[in-house]
């Protein structure tokens, strides 16, 4: 690989950084390759796949009975089932966030990269899904300002800008949630396969199957409420682990150990373009270039993925953007504190006799599989450590597929079944469809999953690919519920011109970086960023300056009298909305009160009338709900992309065991908070709904 040193340019250092690094695939490229030898018998694998998956099916059937029997929420109607009625509080908001937003990537992924070139990679993992999520909760506020009764951010866009940007939205939406939906499963099916020897092809079809029998008993409330029981054994998994790493094992036995142990890997397998070739140092070009790729595919995850625009619309008013500040802050703690703890175990315990597949280390496929935290698992903690990474990747699986599988359910329903085949469907109907819709999509994940395993993409391929072909949608998409003077032409060509260019972006990347453009090199990081931040910049600088040239005033009145679509809203107004620019006609219904209500002067405190809960909330506070979320949003940013790391990465500090000590500290408590915000906020808030209930059931006895 001829490497230039002509002139200066973001290429220029990615080329050299590609040149003299070890990037992930090719540092174990000299190496030979063990078997991971599984430690659970393939029945063990069955079990939890089918086992846990249909305890949660009768867990939520029970759940369903209940919210039938003493709440006045039923998901038989469809803003329920769609939107939990927009009423959902907080800390269950933000706990749904935690665990949609917890992949098995977070968990598999973030341990690969601090196995691979240490510290930093968990931190940049962090950083690369916490901002997107604080920032989305500007989204939120806006959306709850704007556009308070959609039940998609595509309807937002049909009404705004018409059938053609509606129709192109789409393709983003559903290609957002295919991606996702095959990292989610074959990283689930990897390491099932992995610890037990299940047949990868029967765990990708099970895994969704399980999942879509709870989802359709419960809807959307009830996939909250599961994700509170999934993420309640995420953190007490975590904790277990932080205790064995860097507590109990023997293998490791104490922070201070374990510190000693990374020393040590430093110098037997050095990182190159980190300091002294230090797992110990935040100055890694590696993980730099892994942060750039991360912030980009986390951004392409959350602003086109239905699964959080959902949350944002199922949550009280004020709650939506509370609970996005919250969940970001919280799932920080996942990725970062996971992946610091047993990614790094993984790359400590190398040269250790129980390492799954000593005496090498793990091979380039194992290691893009997500199989570091695995391996770790299997020396800490043996069959325990093996049953607990299943159980957690399980629930890190079946919680996120959840939510897509509401999302898309969504989408088919509200998007293209009844904005194209049925648009007097009525609430009931909605409901039915979406149960069919969940039910394909269960298999179809299966076939999807099948199909990339057998074309040999995995996690690693599937995460750099995810920010390279969504990242043109992002702000355009954005900007629809925010901005006023964005233009039809402006959508449109921002999104096409923007793919467009990072599509070239990504091949001319790989080939003056690699000298070769095949499925490998494409998914480097490297040629991930190119093309990402090609099509972010570019797709939002031709938004932007195509909608100046002619800009629009819109006032949002047609996206705020979307309606929402229980059969009495049906009953007060079959009105359609016209598109602005478009002319078409759109089947989406107005609500006249909200209507009458957001027309007017929108700078007064005027009440909005709001759903679910009755609760009724003013624009002035959405407004300044807005703005906090805005503060909160870039000064985290700032905290967490630069104060943090970059002194650290310029200094090329490698930590001294002292601050090593002090740094794990952090993400225990770190973690200990975000379990706080997760496990314990949801309860507090809900003790009244649960006191009912067991009095209920009391009286029922
Ligand atoms: N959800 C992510 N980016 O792990």
């Amino acid at each position: 690989m001829a490497v230039s040193d002509k002139g200066y340019s973001i290429l220029s250092f990615l080329r050299v950084c590609a040149y003299h690094t070890s990037y992930p695939y090719s540092s174990t490229l000299l190496v030979m390759e063990s078997e991971f030898r599984p430690l659970l018998d393939q029945s063990v694998g069955y079990g939890v796949v089918v086992g846990v998956g249909f305890f949660f099916a009768a867990l939520m059937l029970a759940l369903t009975a209940l919210q039938t029997k003493f709440s006045r929420f039923s998901p038989s109607s469809s803003e329920e089932f769609s939107s939990a009625s927009r009423s959902v509080k907080p800390g269950l908001v933000c706990c749904g966030i935690v665990s949609a937003w917890t992949w098995s990537a977070t968990l598999l992924q973030s341990s690969t990269a601090a196995y691979t070139f240490g510290i930093s990679g968990p931190w940049w993992y962090g950083v690369g899904g916490t901002i997107q999520l604080a920032i989305f909760g500007m989204v939120a506020a806006k959306v709850k300002m704007n556009a308070n009764g959609a039940h998609t951010f595509l309807e937002i866009v049909k009404v705004r800008f018409g059938t053609g940007a509606h129709l192109l939205f789409t393709f983003y939406a559903f290609l957002c949630i295919l991606v996702v939906c095959g990292s989610l499963l074959l990283g689930g099916a990897a390491t099932v396969n992995a610890l037990t020897g299940m047949n990868i092809i029967a765990a990708c079809f099970l895994l969704p199957i399980g999942i879509a029998v709870y989802v359709i008993f419960g809807g959307l409330r009830a996939t909250f409420i599961c994700d509170y029981a999934h993420t309640l054994i995420l953190f007490v998994i975590i904790y277990f682990f932080f205790g064995k790493v860097y507590g109990t094992s023997e293998a490791t036995g104490s922070i201070g150990a374990m510190y000693d142990l990374l020393v040590q890997a430093g110098k037997d397998t050095p990182v190159v373009g980190n300091t002294e070739g230090s797992y110990l140092t935040m100055k890694s070009n590696q993980g730099l270039v892994f942060g750039a790729a991360t912030i980009m595919s986390g951004f392409s995850g959350v602003f086109c993925d239905q699964g959080y625009w959902q949350r944002a619309i199922a949550s009280a008013p004020k709650s939506t953007t509370k609970a996005y500040v919250l969940g970001g802050l919280s799932w920080f703690a996942i990725p970062w504190g996971f992946a610091s703890c047993l990614g790094l175990a993984a790359r400590a315990l190398v040269t250790n006799p129980k390492f799954p597949t000593y005496p090498n280390p793990l091979s380039i496929s194992q290691t893009s599989a997500g199989l570091a935290a695995p391996a770790a698992a299997a020396v800490v903690m043996g069959k325990g450590g093996a049953i607990a990474i299943l159980l957690v990747v399980f629930m890190a699986v079946t919680s996120a597929v959840s939510s897509e599988m509401i999302a898309v359910s969504s989408l088919f329903t509200y998007d293209l079944y009844r904005t194209y085949f049925r648009p007097k469907a009525t609430s009931a109907e909605i409901v039915r469809v979406s149960h069919y819709f969940i039910c394909f999509w269960a298999i179809w994940a299966g076939c999807w999953a099948t199909i990339l395993n057998a074309g040999g993409v995995d996690l690693g391929w599937l995460f750099y690919v995810q920010g390279v072909v969504l990242s043109p949608a992002v702000i355009p998409i954005t900007l629809t519920v925010m901005w006023s003077k964005l233009t039809r032409a402006g959508v449109l060509a921002g999104s096409i011109i923007g793919a467009i260019l990072g599509m070239l972006a990504w091949m001319i990347g790989c080939w003056k970086i690699f000298g070769v453009i095949n499925i490998t090199t494409l998914a480097e990081p490297y040629s991930a960023v190119c093309s990402a931040l090609t099509g972010l910049l570019f797709s939002g600088l031709i938004t932007v300056l195509v909608s100046l040239a002619k800009p629009d005033k819109y006032d949002f009145t047609g996206t705020r009298a979307i309606a929402m679509y229980d059969d009495a809203s049906r009953n007060d107004s079959r009105e359609d909305i016209k598109p602005e620019e478009s002319g078409n006609s759109s089947p989406i219904e107005t609500s006249p009160v909200v209507d009458k209500e957001m027309s007017e002067d929108s700078t007064t405190a005027q009440v909005l009338i709001v759903q679910g809960d009755g609760q009724a909330v003013s624009s002035a506070e959405l407004r300044s709900v807005f703005k906090r979320a805005a503060w909160y949003s870039l000064l985290l940013t700032v905290i967490v992309c630069l104060v943090v790391p970059f002194p650290m990465f310029f200094t090329q500090y490698v930590f001294s065991k002292g601050f090593y000590t002090f740094w794990v500290a952090c993400t225990i408590i770190w973690a200990a908070m975000s379990g706080v915000f997760c496990m314990v906020l949801p309860l507090w808030e809900s003790r009244k709904e649960m006191m009912l209930i067991i009095r209920g059931l009391l009286r029922l006895n």
